[in-house]
């Protein structure tokens, strides 16, 4: 029991690691401020529970999708230096799920939010 605990540990470990790398990687770096801007939004114009698990789901598949991005394009790198049409479309497929995971996190952003701005705009 005490080794997999052990073990369950250290691949922990690992994946926290792969987490800095992601965190580390320059074009990664972009959803963090964005998720930071949308949780302040958030807090400012008092968003109900049910609207927090929706934005945290979205942060949530955003940065998903970007680490498994991030991923795909270290292994197609790793496997393919050189140029290679297949390559470059297994990179662009999988910067395409980050592109929808992003659209859909705008879509509940808008979803969310809108309704709060428009009683700025009409406070009557
Ligand atoms: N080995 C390759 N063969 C063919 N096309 C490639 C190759 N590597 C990259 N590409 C093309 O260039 C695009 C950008 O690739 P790149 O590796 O620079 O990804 P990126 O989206 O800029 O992310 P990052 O800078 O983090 O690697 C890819 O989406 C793909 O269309």
């Amino acid at each position: 029991m005490k080794n997999y605990i052990q073990k369950q540990a250290i691949s922990f470990s690992h994946a926290f690691r792969g987490l800095i790398y992601m965190i580390k990687d320059y074009n990664s770096l972009i959803h963090l401020p964005a998720a930071i801007i949308v949780v302040i939004f958030a807090f400012v114009v008092g968003v109900e529970r049910e609207e927090w698990y929706w934005l945290i789901a979205a942060i949530a598949v955003v940065w998903i999708a970007e680490t498994f991005n991030t991923a795909i394009e270290k292994l197609v790198d790793l496997a393919c230096p050189k140029y290679h049409p297949l390559a470059g479309k297994v990179k662009d497929i999988s910067a395409a799920a980050v592109l929808l995971a992003s659209i859909f996190a705008v879509v509940i952003g808008l979803l969310v939010f809108l309704p709060y701005f428009s009683d700025w705009v009409y406070p009557l």
